[in-house]
């Protein structure tokens, strides 16, 4: 049976969820604890205070483009701490309320950060500093660098991992072949049987059409003429291999081919056997290895090549959390991975990228197949008419959230910051609406993998993304409402504890094995933070793409009240929740742990700072042995006036009184039966015995959400 468990005295009905006050906040900012903190308290000393900050004039235009060689990282590109404080002024002067409940500001921002590695950041110190300023995932792309330098970034973040208390960085292989791939052989006799099956035979390029290695970049001016060539090793002034075989066929005199996501452009004049001659329509700077689109056309390439699979192979080796899958066309590409990654028992979910003109005709069944998608907007900007792009961000942001899927929005999101040090007002709107569209995750490429200002662009963007969340309103309902009671009961439950947090102004605290209620509750946006308790380090990992979502690892016990208080203790140790705080604690989902498979549980707890005393805003309906609190049984959930049950204090106030005298406690709620756990087993990891049960007898319990007139019944019912 369904159960909701809460009675607290509601003052308002809806606030937003807040954790001390901006002026804590502040304070907290003054106390180094982290790496990046005592870095930055060095710098301190030497920063005076800056009253107001003067921001350099930033002129930009095609001619400012960011050159994709490597620009050395700036000296000034260091985290500002200054630049916290201001920040944090202004919001108090603006709404306090509104700020969600994390005390760091890494962690309290909701909308999270990908940032692509490369030269500017692949190193141990950059790692360590991108994460501590905000990076939530790190993505590595498989069209640059080799296995051995994406070998040593992975490393790199588990090491950060590893020692880190209170953040976790997701690791997310972009999987595209680009290079000509002769010299790389696939090892791997299954990967080989998959390509077989899959009809992939030695293809020497992938589902992404580029230009080749050039010795130096090369000026192009229009009108001028250029020519690409399916031979291979050719990089002059005037023409350059593609990696594409069948490029000469797949064109036509008259197309438009896009250089770099469209920064060049280029008319097709003619053809030869292997070469294509275009006159130049857009000039530009040409690099090394860049994208090549055909205006209004997908290359009939597979989307998954041998060196992707050989890629594959290396996430799957090096226990990566997500593949960002290039030019997915259609589900079945998805099935194949997913079945692939089956038989290897590897848990890494697909990202697919949508990105193409056929993706676009798929885009439901794709979606659906994946367990999230990304906007990337740099290739679909090229296939498509490039005013699109904003209406398919829209769409597919929709789609995913209706779904349940994660989504996030890539591309040119901080462009200019590649080399300049402050963003332009277009790109801070940019980033804007992706958060206010709801994307779980934002994704910085170039301005992180070979930008000037690395660190500057993720504190951009983490503080663009805060100040965006905070004037949202929260509480909104999710696209699929009115569905939401058809379903299963773990997204009953996801939707109810999301709206009793957003009612109370409570984080929620959930506690999961698969991670699958924590994404459930991220898809329906709660204003507080869902702090997803996990002994699962892999699904920690996962969960860092998720919006809202704070995934902490921590050992499960034996005792799921000990879990509970061991979980807000460490909470409160770090800063996460405060003494006297409440808490909607969620036990519901696919996997029940110290469950039965049929009871799902919200509870409101308040933390009373004691570890063993986790006070339970409900009365008591069960003994609870040793951590002081109480065991709850089957409720039926009642929304309605219920003033009596509101108003009363907890019949035991486990902050005071000791565990013993609980269980003195003449509760009439224990007189009462409860039908739903007979005859049921038990499973997950909550072997013990479920102290409690055999006395615990609940009535119902009322529970007044917005101060309704008539007692309503909402839901009873067993699953
Ligand atoms: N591992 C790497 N090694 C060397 N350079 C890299 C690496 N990763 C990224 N870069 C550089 O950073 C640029 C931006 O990275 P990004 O991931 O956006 O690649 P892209 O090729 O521009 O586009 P796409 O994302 O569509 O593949 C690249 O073009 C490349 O010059
Ligand atoms: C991210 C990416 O691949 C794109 O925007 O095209």
């Amino acid at each position: 049976m369904a159960q909701v468990v809460a009675t607290r005295s509601i003052q308002n009905s809806v606030r937003c969820p807040s954790t001390g006050s901006v002026q804590d906040r502040l304070e907290k900012l003054k106390k180094p604890s982290t790496f990046a903190s005592k870095v930055l308290a060095r710098d301190e000393k030497n920063i005076s205070r800056v009253v107001c900050r003067s921001f350099p004039r930033i002129v930009t235009s095609r001619a400012a483009r960011a050159d994709p060689e490597v620009l050395p990282v700036s000296p000034e590109d260091v985290p500002n701490r200054e630049g916290q404080f201001q920040h944090l002024e202004a919001q108090q002067l603006l709404d306090v309320a509104s700020v969600g409940v994390w005390s760091k500001p890494i962690v309290r921002r909701k909308t999270k950060i990908v940032c692509t590695i490369g030269p500017s950041t692949n190193t141990r110190e950059m790692i360590w500093k991108l994460a501590e300023a905000g990076m939530n995932v790190a993505r590595m792309n498989m069209s640059h660098g080799d296995h051995a330098s994406h070998k040593k970034v992975i490393d790199l973040v588990k090491e950060y991992n590893a020692q880190s208390k209170d953040n976790i960085i997701a690791i997310m292989l972009d999987t595209k072949a680009s290079k000509n791939i002769s010299s790389l052989c696939c090892e791997d006799a299954n990967i080989e049987l998959i390509c077989h099956c899959l009809g992939i035979v030695e293809n020497e390029s992938g589902p992404e059409v580029r230009s080749g290695d050039l010795p130096q970049p090369i000026t192009l001016t229009a009108g001028q003429e250029f020519t690409f060539t399916i031979r291979s090793g050719v990089g002059t002034a005037d023409c350059v291999s593609v990696n594409y075989d069948d490029f000469v066929n797949d064109v036509a005199v008259d197309d438009i081919i896009l250089v770099d996501g469209g920064m060049m452009s280029m008319m097709v004049k003619s053809k030869t056997e292997d070469s294509v001659k275009c006159e130049v329509v857009d000039g530009g700077e040409l690099n090394s290895r860049r994208h090549l689109n055909v205006r209004g056309k997908s290359a009939t390439l597979p989307s998954i090549t041998e060196k992707d699979w050989d890629d594959i192979k290396f996430g799957v080796e090096n226990e990566v959390d997500f593949y960002a899958v290039s030019f997915v066309k259609d589900a079945d590409v998805v099935h194949q991975l997913k079945n692939y990654l089956r038989g290897c028992n590897a848990d890494i979910h697909v990202i697919v990228k949508i990105e193409s003109a056929d993706s676009i005709a798929n885009l439901h069944s794709i979606i659906t197949a994946s367990d999230g998608a990304m906007v990337a907007r740099g290739d679909l900007g090229a296939e498509l008419p490039i005013e699109e792009v904003p209406l398919l961000q829209e769409e597919i942001i929709r789609i995913c959230r209706s779904m349940g899927k994660a989504v996030i929005v890539a591309t040119n999101m901080l462009e200019s910051m590649i080399v300049h040090p402050t963003p332009t007002r277009a790109e801070v709107s940019d980033i804007a609406i992706a958060v206010r569209e709801g994307a779980d995750a934002i994704m910085l490429s170039g301005e992180t993998a070979h930008g000037k200002f690395p660190l500057k662009a993720v504190n951009v963007m983490h503080t663009v993304a805060l100040r965006t969340e905070a004037s949202l309103s929260g509480g909104e309902m999710p696209p699929n409402f009115g569905q939401v009671f058809k379903n299963h009961m773990s997204e009953m439950f996801a939707y109810h504890a999301t709206m009793m947090s957003n009612t109370l102004g409570t984080s929620i605290v959930v506690f999961t094995q698969t991670g699958f209620m924590s994404i459930l509750l991220s898809h329906y946006r709660p204003s507080g933070t869902i702090f997803a308790f996990t002994n699962e380090k892999r699904i920690q990992q996962r969960l860092s793409l998720y919006q809202g979502v704070c995934p902490v690892y921590m050992q499960f016990s034996e005792d799921a009240e000990e879990t509970f208080a061991d979980a807000l203790t460490l909470l409160k140790k770090q800063g996460m929740v405060k003494e006297g705080e409440e808490v909607a604690l969620v036990q519901s989902g696919r996997q029940p742990i110290w469950r039965f498979q049929s009871t799902h549980n919200i509870q409101v707890v308040v933390f009373t700072g004691d570890p063993v005393n986790v006070r339970h805003h409900a009365p008591s309906f069960g003994k609870r042995e040793g951590t002081g609190g109480v065991k709850l049984g089957p409720l039926r959930l009642t929304v309605g006036r219920g003033s009596e049950e509101i108003g009363r204090k907890p019949s035991v106030d486990a902050g005071k009184t000791p565990a013993k005298k609980q269980k003195q406690t003449k509760n009439p709620a224990n007189r009462c039966s409860h039908s739903n756990q007979e005859g049921r087993g038990r499973r997950g990891k909550g072997k013990g015995k479920r102290r409690g049960d055999e006395g615990a007898r609940t009535p119902p319990l009322r529970l007044t959400v917005g101060g309704l007139e008539e007692a309503e019944r909402i839901w009873v019912e067993r699953e």
